[in-house]
């Protein structure tokens, strides 16, 4: 039996740490993540502010989830293209600005929320 069959919890805490690291990594090089950070902590002041409703919260973590991390999947992209291709490429190109696109989707609906949610409140 291996040492990881024997102790799966600690194997789990583990790959939590790499998790953790690596959310540590991006935080650290990616300025368009600490933007997202920064305006996801606003709303988070918002909502306390306000006092919105449970599922109010519910749909303000889910579009901060949403983009955070549609935001570090769109870094993980230009890291992995620049790493297979450093050089300019029209594909990676497209590859690129589409993964910066669906950040750019999930940012827009998340200001439409946000102005459902908090407009009626002023
Ligand atoms: N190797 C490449 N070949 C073709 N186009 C590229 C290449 N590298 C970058 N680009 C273009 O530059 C844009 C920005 O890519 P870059 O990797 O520099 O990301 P960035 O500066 O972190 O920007 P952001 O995170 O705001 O999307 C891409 O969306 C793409 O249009």
């Amino acid at each position: 039996m291996s040492s990881a069959s024997k102790d799966p919890k600690g194997k789990k805490w583990i790959g939590f740490r790499f998790a953790i690291s690596g959310l540590i990594e991006m935080i650290r090089k990616e300025r368009n993540l600490k933007i997202h950070l920064g305006a996801s902590v606003m709303v988070v002041l918002s909502g306390v502010y306000f006092s919105v409703s449970a599922m109010e919260w519910a749909i303000l973590f889910l579009t901060i989830a949403l983009v955070t991390s549609l935001e570090v999947m769109n870094s993980v992209v230009e890291r992995v293209m620049d790493f297979i291709h450093p050089a300019y490429h029209d594909r990676v190109k497209v590859i690129k600005d589409a993964a910066a696109g669906a950040v750019l989707i999930a940012a827009i609906f998340a200001v439409l929320i946000a102005i459902v949610i908090f407009v009626p409140k002023l």
